[in-house]
Parts: C-alpha cells; structure tokens; sequence
C-alpha cells in the first residue's frame, strides 16, 4: 500500500490477535481490525444491513433496528452455502473500509488484523503477517470462554477458516500465545522496534 508500511496481524478465532494488538496500541501503533470495521459496515440502517435484511428475512434485526449476531452466527456457520452468500454482501465492504482506515491512519506502520488474512487475499495489502500462534484445543477452549458459545460453533467457524500448519507456513513472523498475557507485550516490543526499522526502510525505498 504505496509508501506505509502494513504489518498483517492474523490468526484463527481465539488466537489472541486482539490481546497482540492492545499490546501494539499501548505502543501507539493505528490498528485496524477487521472485526471492529466487519460491524461498522452493518451499523443501522446502513445499505449492507439492509441488504443483509434482504438475504436473511427482516426477523435477522433485532427490535432497535441493530443485526441479531447470534441468529446469523447459527445460521452461517451451520450451511456453507449461506455463509458463503453473507461473505458476498460483507467481505468487499469490509475490504474497502479497511483500505480507507489503512489510508487514514496516522502512526510510523500500521496494523490490519483479521483472522481471515489469507483466506481473503488481504496479504495484499500488508508487507509482512505476523501470525499469533496456538494449539487448536486452546483456541477453542479461550473462544467458548470469551463468547459463552458452544464448543461445536467454535468448532464449525474453525473449521471455516485455514488450519495452523497452513497459516503457520505462510507467516513471516509466529508470536506463540500458549503462555501468559504479559509474554505477548514483549514480543509486541520486539516487533516493534523491527517493524519501525522497516517502515523507515521503506520510506527511503520509494523516495529513491
Ligand atoms: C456472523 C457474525 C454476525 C457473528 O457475529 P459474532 O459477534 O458472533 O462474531 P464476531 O464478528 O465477533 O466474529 C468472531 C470471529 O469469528 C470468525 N469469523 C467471523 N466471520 C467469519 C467468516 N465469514 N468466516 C470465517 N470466520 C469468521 C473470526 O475469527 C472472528 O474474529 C459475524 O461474525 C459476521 O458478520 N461475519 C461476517 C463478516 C466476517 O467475515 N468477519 C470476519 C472478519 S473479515
Ligand atoms: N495468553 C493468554 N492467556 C490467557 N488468556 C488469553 C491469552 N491470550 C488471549 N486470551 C484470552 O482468550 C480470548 C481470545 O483472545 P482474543 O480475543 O485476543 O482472540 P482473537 O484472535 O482476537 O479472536 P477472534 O478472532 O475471535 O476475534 C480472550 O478472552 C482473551 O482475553
């Protein structure tokens, strides 16, 4: 993305890419997280949760107009075909949104995180992914906890998403997350002194 250098942030659901990221911020580093901008596209009465509503039956709104997220995490994560038709409505406004924030943003490197990195060619946009990196029966026991979702829905969306060995081999850097939240600040740390070495490199790359 022309002269500012985007570091990807990527990992399955549960991985600790939001832990990794709060680290970052603490550093003053922009994050633009693919999360936060996937429910500023479908705010109320936006043209995506309309046509949302369209898809899925007005009965996917809850009374104050806001999307139901639990009824259309069933119901996505349970039937290919209709999770496919969502990530047709959501995926290219989420995309021109993060290109836009990515474009904004004010600090030396940015971050664009999102579990889907790969998945959605947004490697693209990025110079280098860093991947948070643990065993899956913990990304399952974390997200269940954090959500109060079942296992098996954890399950389902893992199973929508690239298994570790296949996102791990494409990382340019792995932050292991197995151990204590503090561990993921002083990798953050050390990141960011790198990631500030190549921002500066690259400013000189496209000034000559
Ligand atoms: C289905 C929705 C409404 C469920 O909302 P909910 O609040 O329960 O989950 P949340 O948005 O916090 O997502 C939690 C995690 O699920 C995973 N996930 C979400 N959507 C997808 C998807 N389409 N494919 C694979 N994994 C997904 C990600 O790891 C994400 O971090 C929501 O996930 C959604 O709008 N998904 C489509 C947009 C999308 O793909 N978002 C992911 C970022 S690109
Ligand atoms: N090292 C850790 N030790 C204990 N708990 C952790 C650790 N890292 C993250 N968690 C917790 O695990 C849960 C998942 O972490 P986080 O929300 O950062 O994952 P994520 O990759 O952003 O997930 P998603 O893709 O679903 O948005 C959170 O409740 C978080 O507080």
């Amino acid at each position: 993305m022309n002269d500012k250098l985007v570091i990807g942030v990527t990992g399955g659901i549960g991985s600790g890419k939001s832990a990794l990221t709060r680290e970052f911020e603490k550093l003053n580093v922009i994050v633009v997280d693919a999360d936060v901008v996937a429910r500023e596209v479908v705010a109320v009465n936006s043209p995506v949760l309309t046509q949302v509503a369209q898809q899925f039956g007005a009965d996917i709104l809850l009374s104050t107009g806001e999307l139901n997220r639990a009824k259309l995490r069933e119901i996505v994560f349970s039937d290919e075909h209709k999770k496919q038709t969502l990530n047709a409505i959501m995926h290219p406004a989420i995309r021109n949104e993060m290109i836009n924030q990515l474009h904004n943003a004010q600090s030396p490197y940015v971050i664009l995180s999102a579990a889907l990195i790969f998945e959605n060619q947004l490697d693209k946009l990025t110079d280098k992914v860093v991947v948070v990196d643990v065993p899956e029966t913990l990304q399952l026991e974390r997200a269940s906890s954090r959500d109060s979702v079942e296992q098996q829905q954890i399950q389902a969306i893992m199973a929508s998403q690239w298994t570790r060995q296949r996102r791990n081999e494409q990382a340019d850097y792995i932050v292991p997350n197995d151990g204590a939240i503090a561990l993921l600040a002083e990798q953050a740390k050390n990141l960011n002194t790198k990631f500030l070495q190549l921002a500066a490199d690259k400013l000189i790359n496209v000034a000559n």
